[in-house]
């Protein structure tokens, strides 16, 4: 997260760090007590090491009360998910087990209604990730607030050119982004998961090429589709 701030400690309780052999590589947010919502590009760097997922954590390497490290159950990445480009970006967590919530873990709503969100909307993002250009990374979870663009205005030429489809949503980047290590964690819009980082264009703070978000509403029947077939 570039140019936000600290949260307070425990503010994001649904925030989750995708981990491989004990290091954060992607952020994540819990939609189900057995269930992560995170980014498929995450695992392009994970090869078959084991994937870990961090909860009710606000430091990455202090003991907290409620902070868990679990296993993964079972991965699944968006089956039109490609290292090749930004589309379909998704990447489904099935934890080991239940999540029991408390004041630390807590389930984040995700929006149903397929309406874009308009431009000029406050939403905010969470993460671990780079705090800085030269990739200094975070003990502790930062927070920025970022405004909504139109995809009219992130698809001109300055931009990203057309390649912004209505799966996408797009959100300032002067200064403040997102960043490395942020991908798989959610926009949230008035209190309601609207979209997933995506790692997009790979670079940060950089007004050319604003934030890239996957939205989620396009992606709810994927989702009830593998709950389905998991609570068989
Ligand atoms: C996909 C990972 C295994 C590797 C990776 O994350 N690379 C990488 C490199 C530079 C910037 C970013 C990046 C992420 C999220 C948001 C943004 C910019 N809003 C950039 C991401």
């Amino acid at each position: 997260i570039l140019r936000g701030q600290e949260t307070p400690a425990h503010q994001r309780p649904y925030m989750t760090s995708l981990q491989v052999s004990g290091k954060h590589i992607c952020g994540g947010f819990l939609i189900a007590d057995q269930w992560v919502l995170s980014a498929a590009h995450c695992l392009q760097d994970a090869g078959n090491a084991t994937l870990q997922v961090l909860v009710g954590a606000h430091s990455l390497s202090e003991a907290e009360p409620n902070k868990r490290l679990l296993g993964v159950r079972k991965l699944f990445p968006h089956p039109n998910s490609s290292v090749e480009n930004i589309y379909n970006d998704l990447l489904l967590i099935q934890l080991e087990e239940r999540v029991s919530p408390s004041a630390d873990v807590q389930i984040l709503p995700f929006q149903r209604e397929d309406r874009s969100v308009p431009a000029g909307t406050q939403c905010e993002v969470a993460g671990w990730g780079f705090i800085s250009n030269t990739g200094r990374l975070p003990d502790k979870l930062h927070h920025v607030e970022l405004s909504v663009i139109s995809n009219t205005v992130c698809n001109t030429r300055i931009h990203y050119d057309g390649s912004i489809t209505e799966k996408l949503m797009c959100t300032e980047s002067k200064r403040k982004d997102s960043c490395k290590g942020d991908s798989g964690g959610p926009l949230v819009c008035n209190g309601v998961a609207e979209g997933v980082v995506a790692t997009g264009a790979r670079v940060c703070g950089n007004w050319k090429k604003p934030g890239i978000y996957t939205r989620i509403p396009p992606y709810v029947d994927w989702f009830d589709s593998i709950w389905a077939a998991a609570h068989q």
